[in-house]
């Protein structure tokens, strides 16, 4: 039996998580993390306090304790800065991923441990897993839609030890019938979309709010101006909708191949099998993180470069520089739209090996 936190969204999966662990018998805590409310008032449905009331409910049933953790100013330093540093610098960070790292197994499990866990439990669709050596490990949650891997991707060897996904070996489905069983409040509630705490607010509804616009040209590969963007960091690479820029030629749309910073200029380009600047093979990785495998040797393994991509053989090299590890990545494929500062995923087979950002992408 283990002293186990279950970090309770007021979702289903967390619900179901948190059920599954007080059936075995462990002893197990709820708590809500608290990491943003909306005060800037920011269009969208912010249902913190919902969200609390359903957790609470959920703990309630279970006859387990609950409470509520406060962790906003940590958010906003953790998470939040990171992410509009990352927009305003022109990359795309992945706030989701930091949030895994720095907040859920980060300052909440330091919370834990002071109050005398052994285990923080989230509903991720994830497995544990333990090694011949007695190494934890991540493995891809049984769900293929579900897989959240790609989301735990940066974190630390020992914050796999301290990590416990009790649903992922379940289908989605069968975590709604087994909320049914139970008589859980949140069997049938809606999964959440949005940024990852910040509830249902948008990114784009979100970023205006806290980035001004900054309009320039949109061009197209010659450098001919073909319209006005709002600011490079509203637009991501790959992105064919909301561009307002209409093609004519039949079925064919304008994607998204480039952004310049230097001149704000956002580069696009009609959608084809050999469109440039959209395909590439190889790409540079930096601020590699493993979840305990050696990523200083190199690898023929599984690379997820976003979330729901299907992931892609690929050859990884590391190599040491002054600011610490890199790798190249060269992916058997080509692929499309890989994008500075998105986090990728690396695998081998179901097992989740570790994260680095994309640095620079050749197009060679
Ligand atoms: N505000 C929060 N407080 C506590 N735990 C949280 C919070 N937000 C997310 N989590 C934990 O992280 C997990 C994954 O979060 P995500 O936002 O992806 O939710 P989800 O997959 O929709 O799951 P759920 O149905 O439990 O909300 C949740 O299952 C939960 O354990």
């Amino acid at each position: 039996m283990s002293r186990i936190l279950a970090a309770m969204s007021g979702g289903v999966d967390s619900s179901v998580a948190t059920a599954l662990l007080v059936r075995e018998g462990h002893e197990v805590h709820g708590a809500y993390m608290k990491n943003w409310i909306n005060e800037e008032n920011i269009i969208g449905h912010c249902p913190w306090e919902e969200d609390i009331e359903d957790a609470r409910a959920v703990a309630d049933q279970l006859g387990i304790e609950f409470r509520v953790v406060n962790l906003m100013q940590e958010y906003r330093e953790r998470v939040v800065k990171y992410l509009l540093e990352g927009y305003q610098q022109g990359i795309t960070p992945n706030p989701d991923v930091m949030c895994n790292r720095e907040m859920k197994f980060g300052v909440l499990w330091d919370w834990a441990r002071e109050h005398g866990f052994d285990a923080i439990a989230t509903g991720h669709y994830a497995r544990n897993d333990v090694l011949e050596d007695g190494a934890a490990v991540v493995r891809r949650g049984v769900d293929p839609n579900k897989d959240q891997t790609y989301f735990l991707a940066m974190m630390r060897p020992e914050q796999v030890e301290i990590a416990r996904f009790p649903i992922g070996s379940l289908l989605k489905p069968q975590v709604r019938e087994e909320a049914t069983k139970l008589g859980l409040k949140t069997a049938d509630k809606k999964d959440s979309q949005g940024i990852c705490f910040i509830g249902e607010v948008k990114m784009e509804d979100f970023l205006r709010t806290f980035v001004e616009d900054k309009p320039g040209n949109i061009v197209n590969l010659e450098g001919k101006v073909l319209g006005e963007h709002r600011g490079l960091h509203l637009y991501t690479l790959g992105q064919r909708k909301g561009l307002r820029v209409a093609s004519n030629l039949y079925k064919q749309a304008y994607v998204v191949v480039a952004k310049r910073p230097a001149t704000n200029e956002l580069v696009i380009a009609i959608e084809r099998e050999d469109t440039p600047l959209l395909w590439a093979r190889r790409c540079t990785l930096n601020g590699i993180s493993t979840t305990g495998a050696d990523l200083t040797r190199e690898w023929d393994l599984l690379a997820m470069p976003r979330y729901r991509n299907p992931s892609a053989e690929a050859h990884f090299r590391p190599y040491e520089r002054e600011d610490g590890w890199a790798a190249e990545l060269t992916f058997t494929a080509p692929q499309r739209a890989l994008t500075p500062g998105q986090i990728c995923a690396l695998y081998d087979g179901d097992r989740l090996l570790g994260g680095a950002f994309f640095e620079t992408i050749h197009y060679d």
